[in-house]
């Protein structure tokens, strides 16, 4: 047995991609209620909590220079609200190993913010109960609760409440990380201006694509995918169009718009044809890079401390 204190705890959270994203009309409060399918794919940031003497961020990694290190950065906020709930303070040196795109429309700080949460909890020896750690993850963001989950889940509400759904095989998948982000409420807003006059009807979920996920039928997926803030996104940045194409043209079975973008999402039958699309991606130009991914994956997970 061993004394040792914890003076390190590490968690790695996955990136998603929504595979039906129904969006609703805007609600009084700004927000849209959503059918949300979220499955998580293996990229992964990886947050370290180290005990300090005052809250501090710090981030590598190859998008590192565009993540806020003040207290706007979802991990700090999480740290803080943890932190609060417990009357304590959050004194924690945070460093984030950075893969998933930033502004992508993968939730890359929405991981973040579900990673801080459970290594400070770790750390600090909280025990906090799940239901706890759920209800501050939708305090920072409609997105965290699935980052904390992970697997495949449907979000409705503002895509905050969570049904856990079952995922019968490995889905295969390519995405092109665009230059440049998208700011998701610039999105929101432009599927609003889209719809002006519109009569959006109530967002619900596929059965068919529901049913796809449940058997692991890549090719029932491909045919179900769908994303209500693509039209909006292609607006935005009418670049993507070409990517899409390219993706498709290479061998993908179906393509969309990741979230509120710009990373765009290519679903393939299998590994070898994600590594083909992959390299046609990256060498046709219409992206700055490409990354072949699977799904589902498991959500925040403490790591073995070395
Ligand atoms: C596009 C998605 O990534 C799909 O999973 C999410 O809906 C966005 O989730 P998120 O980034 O966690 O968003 P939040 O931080 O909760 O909200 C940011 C902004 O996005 C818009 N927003 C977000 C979620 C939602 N259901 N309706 C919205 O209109 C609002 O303008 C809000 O002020
Ligand atoms: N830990 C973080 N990592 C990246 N960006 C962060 C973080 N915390 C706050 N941000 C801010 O949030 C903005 C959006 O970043 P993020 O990578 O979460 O976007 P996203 O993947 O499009 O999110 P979503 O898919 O949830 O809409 C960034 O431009 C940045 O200013």
């Amino acid at each position: 047995m061993s004394d040792a204190v914890t003076d390190a705890v590490t968690v790695r959270v996955p990136a998603k991609v929504n595979v039906q994203l129904a969006v609703g009309a805007a609600r009084p409060d700004g927000f849209h209620d959503l059918a949300n399918v979220f499955l998580a794919v293996s990229l992964y940031d990886e947050v370290t909590a180290t005990p300090a003497e005052t809250l501090t961020i710090t981030c590598e990694g190859p998008d590192a220079d565009k993540v806020p290190l003040d207290r706007t950065n979802l991990a700090a906020r999480a740290a803080e609200l943890l932190a609060a709930r417990h009357g304590i303070s959050p004194d924690v040196h945070l460093h984030i190993a950075k893969d998933i795109p930033v502004a992508g429309g993968m939730a890359g700080g929405s991981a973040d913010g579900a990673g801080a949460l459970l290594a400070c909890d770790a750390l600090w020896g909280l025990n906090t109960p799940r239901e706890t750690l759920l209800e501050i993850c939708a305090e920072l963001g409609s997105d965290v609760p699935f980052s904390l989950v992970g697997g495949a889940a449907l979000g409705t509400g503002r895509g905050e409440k969570l049904t856990g759904l079952p995922v019968g095989g490995a889905f295969h998948w390519v995405f092109a990380v665009a230059d440049g982000g998208l700011s998701t409420p610039a999105v929101y807003g432009e599927f609003d201006r889209l719809t002006e006059g519109v009569d959006v009807p109530e967002p619900t979920a596929s059965p068919v694509l529901l049913d796809a996920l449940r058997t692991g039928d890549t090719t029932a997926l491909a045919g179900a995918l769908t994303n209500d803030l693509q039209a909006a996104a292609l607006s935005l940045r009418p670049s993507l169009a070409a990517t899409l194409t390219t993706g498709t043209d290479a061998g993908a079975l179906a393509a969309l718009v990741s979230g509120s973008g710009p990373t765009t999402a290519f679903l393939v039958k299998d590994a070898e044809t994600a590594e083909t699309v992959a390299a046609t991606l990256t060498a046709s130009g219409t992206c700055r890079t490409a990354r072949v991914a699977t799904s589902p994956a498991p959500g925040g997970t403490v790591l073995p401390s070395a």
